[in-house]
């Protein structure tokens, strides 16, 4: 029997994640501590992962107590606009602060960086400045006076929360298993639900809050509240998950139940807060500031800490810290500075005590509590209860992430897709080896990238979950193709967009022959137009290709992607109606110049682009070769994700010959295409030069 249908030893199951866990980490740490080893601070910062020639500008206390140090260009490097230089460091991101080093070629350990450096989280980036809430207890560590470099780090944070889970799993006795817990590793089955809830007395006659519902929404709203243990809603792409959980938490609320919700990244839980605010429910939204949208920062404990009655009495020691950190800037000696930095700890736990009492009045005062999988962990939980625990993109989530605020849990509604791309994973082709601690039991074949979303569908089947079925973005023919092979046949495509064209947009668009078809193939067989690999182009250890590892392009799709963004901006197609996405960095890296001749126009990664939608997608799928390799184009699930992005026009360029022998899923659709795109074969010569 297949390993996911069975029930699990939950001892067993909790030291496999935990071996599973700890060869992730290590090969999230290898990459990081290798690539800051082996590469310059300029190449990191061209690549997005550092910011070089900093100075401290200034010092403050921020939200939480926390000191943030703000960071501007040297002057002596600075250019004249005083502007950092292009980076990729963004809000919430886990950097190291460090000196920085006099010659770039040195090699630098991440241990000794560490040792002088501080980490911190990023809580602003402006053109010309970052901050950097950072560590407590290391401000003094750093020298502010020197110039200084930030590198961006393996977030190690999130796993030391998941391990104490899995341990705390591993030690639980049989006694202490919820019937819960029972469910969820198929000991016990959910207990059943009736099939149609439509007619049923308790769940029949719902009334309502959004009445443009649809038919399989509610169903499934109803089916999640009717559910004893376990619920899950699958939403296809373009389904309206989101809007089918902000009902359902109105409708739990207003049934007097207390809700988590939670979902893998602040992202995730920041959506369902934007769109529950206007309901004017007591909602708490707990996670560093620094991490969540402005648009939800009214609702963070942190600014209601500050703003609330209850918070009145932090603000006091607040002021006071305040002044002392501004007085740093005054000291003449470091033995002055030591003893403020002295005063400060006391303050901070002061100020600690009395968040403490203010917090706890906030959180039992909420009905809904959203925070992410990991931020659930935190201490502001310890202790309450939930009537239900809701896990909104739980098909992009690490297992073991859900049990963190799964463990307390008595009911659970999770929401995703298990056809698209599950959370990245970056142990399992690596050859980091899963050890198992001492006498511990391991399950083998059990590996990260299947989500607790998969292990329930296969381990209770189809009667626990409910599928949304009518999409709102894309045309009717766009979503054919995964609706048949994917979604068994079962997709509707609203009335409003199921035949929308680029010629239809609200503004004025020429109908042409790309603006009046849903689904174009550029057919580039003929081997021709052969694939590039990246690594034997460059081969230099330390380069910046190197950043992206083993990376395939083709400068001949590239030529033709480029002709038809420039067909489909003549036609008048805005350049940020359009998105070309294809699934090799490197591939990226060709197309880049698309940004500078058409400003506005996205370029992305497949997985990048998963949870996105544009007017007008082109796929570029790179791969043409003689042996017919796809690489990991073959996986269905990132196809899907492609594909799924248009609401208006898909355009995919790609070599069908080789693409066709990839996968059994790839030849059905080419051969889709083949039969129901309007296909376009390339003849070289018609190309511009590119
Ligand atoms: N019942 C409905 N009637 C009309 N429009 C709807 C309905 N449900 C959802 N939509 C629209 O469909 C779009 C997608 O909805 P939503 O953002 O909730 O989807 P999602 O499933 O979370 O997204 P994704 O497909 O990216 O996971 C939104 O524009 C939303 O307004």
């Amino acid at each position: 029997m297949s390993l996911l249908k069975q029930s699990l030893d939950i001892p067993a199951f909790a030291s496999t994640q935990l071996a599973l866990l700890d060869a992730e980490l290590q090969s999230e740490l290898q990459e990081t501590s290798g690539l800051i080893a082996n590469t310059s601070p300029t190449s990191l910062q061209r690549a997005g992962l550092a910011i070089t020639n900093l100075v401290v500008s200034s010092q403050r206390t921020g939200l939480g107590g926390r000191t943030v140090l703000e960071l501007s260009p040297d002057s002596a490097t600075a250019g004249a606009s005083g502007e950092l230089p292009e980076h990729g460091i963004r809000t919430g991101d886990i950097v190291l602060l460090s000196e920085q080093p006099a010659g770039s070629a040195k090699k630098r350990e991440i241990k000794d960086l560490e040792k002088r450096g501080v980490r911190g989280v990023v809580t602003k980036t402006k053109k010309d400045a970052v901050a950097i809430a950072v560590d407590e207890d290391k401000e003094d560590a750093l020298s502010l006076s020197g110039r200084v470099w930030l590198v961006k780090l393996a977030d190690d944070v999130t796993y030391r929360r998941m391990n104490l889970t899995m341990e705390k799993l591993q030690k639980m006795t049989e006694s202490e298993y919820t019937s819960f817990m029972r469910v969820l590793f198929g000991l016990s089955s959910p207990s059943p639900v009736p099939c149609d809830l439509s007619t049923d007395a308790e769940y029949g006659n719902i009334e309502w809050l959004d009445p443009t519902l649809n038919e399989s929404q509610k169903d499934a709203i109803r089916f999640a509240l009717a559910s004893r243990e376990l619920a899950l809603i699958h939403g296809p792409p373009g389904t309206g998950k989101t809007h089918t959980l902000i009902e359902l938490i109105l409708q739990m609320v207003k049934r007097g139940l207390r809700v988590l919700v939670c979902g893998p990244s602040n992202i995730s839980v920041d959506n369902i807060v934007e769109r529950l605010s206007p309901h004017k429910l007591p909602i708490l939204r707990l996670g560093h500031p620094a991490r969540l949208l402005p648009s939800v920062i009214e609702h963070s404990l942190d600014v209601l800490t500050q703003t609330s009655e209850a918070g009145l009495i932090v603000r006091d020691v607040r002021t006071e810290m305040d002044a002392k950190q501004a007085s740093i800037k005054k000291t003449k000696s470091g033995r002055e500075r030591k003893a403020i930095y002295g005063d400060l700890k006391e303050l901070r736990k002061e100020y600690r005590e009395r968040e403490r009492r203010c917090v706890d009045t906030l959180v039992k005062g909420s009905k809904v509590v959203l925070a992410t999988l990991h931020g659930a962990g935190g201490y502001q939980l310890r202790n309450e209860e939930f009537d239900v625990i809701i896990i909104d993109e739980a098909s992009q989530a690490l297992e073991a992430q859900c049990w963190v605020p799964l463990l307390a849990a008595k009911k659970a509604v999770c929401a995703g897709d298990h056809l698209q791309l599950p959370p990245t994973v970056k142990s399992t082709n690596s050859k980091t080896k899963v050890k198992p601690r001492e006498g511990e039991n391991i399950i083998k074949g059990m590996n990260l990238e299947t989500t607790l979303f998969d292990r329930l569908l296969s381990l209770h089947g189809s009667s626990i979950k409910r599928m949304l079925t009518t999409q709102y973005r894309m045309h009717e023919g766009i979503m054919r193709f995964p609706s048949d092979q994917l979604y068994e046949s079962k997709l509707i495509a609203a009335d409003a967009v199921k035949d929308r064209l680029l010629k239809d947009m609200p503004y004025e668009v020429k109908d042409t022959e790309d603006t009046n078809e849903p689904v174009i193939f550029i057919d580039t067989q003929g081997g021709d137009f052969p694939e590039k690999n990246e690594e034997e182009d460059t081969g230099k250890k330390g380069s910046i290709r190197s950043l992206y590892g083993e990376s395939k392009s083709n400068e001949m799709e590239a030529a033709l992607v480029r002709q038809h963004v420039r067909k489909l901006v003549n036609a008048g197609v805005k350049p940020e109606d359009i998105a070309v996405v294809t699934p090799y960095n490197a591939q990226l890296g060709l197309l880049a110049p698309l940004k500078d001749a058409f400003p506005g126009i996205e370029l992305g990664s497949v997985d990048g682009f998963q949870g996105r939608e544009k007017e007008a997608v082109i796929v570029s799928l790179v791969r043409s070769n003689a042996d017919g390799e796809v690489g990991f184009l073959s996986e269905k699930r990132r196809l899907n994700v492609a594909m799924t992005r248009p609401k208006r026009s898909l355009v995919v360029v790609g070599d069908s010959e080789t693409v066709k022998r990839g996968s059994k899923f790839l030849s059905n659709w080419m051969d889709w295409l083949e039969n129901n795109a309007d296909l376009r074969y390339v003849d070289a010569t018609s190309i511009e030069a590119a």
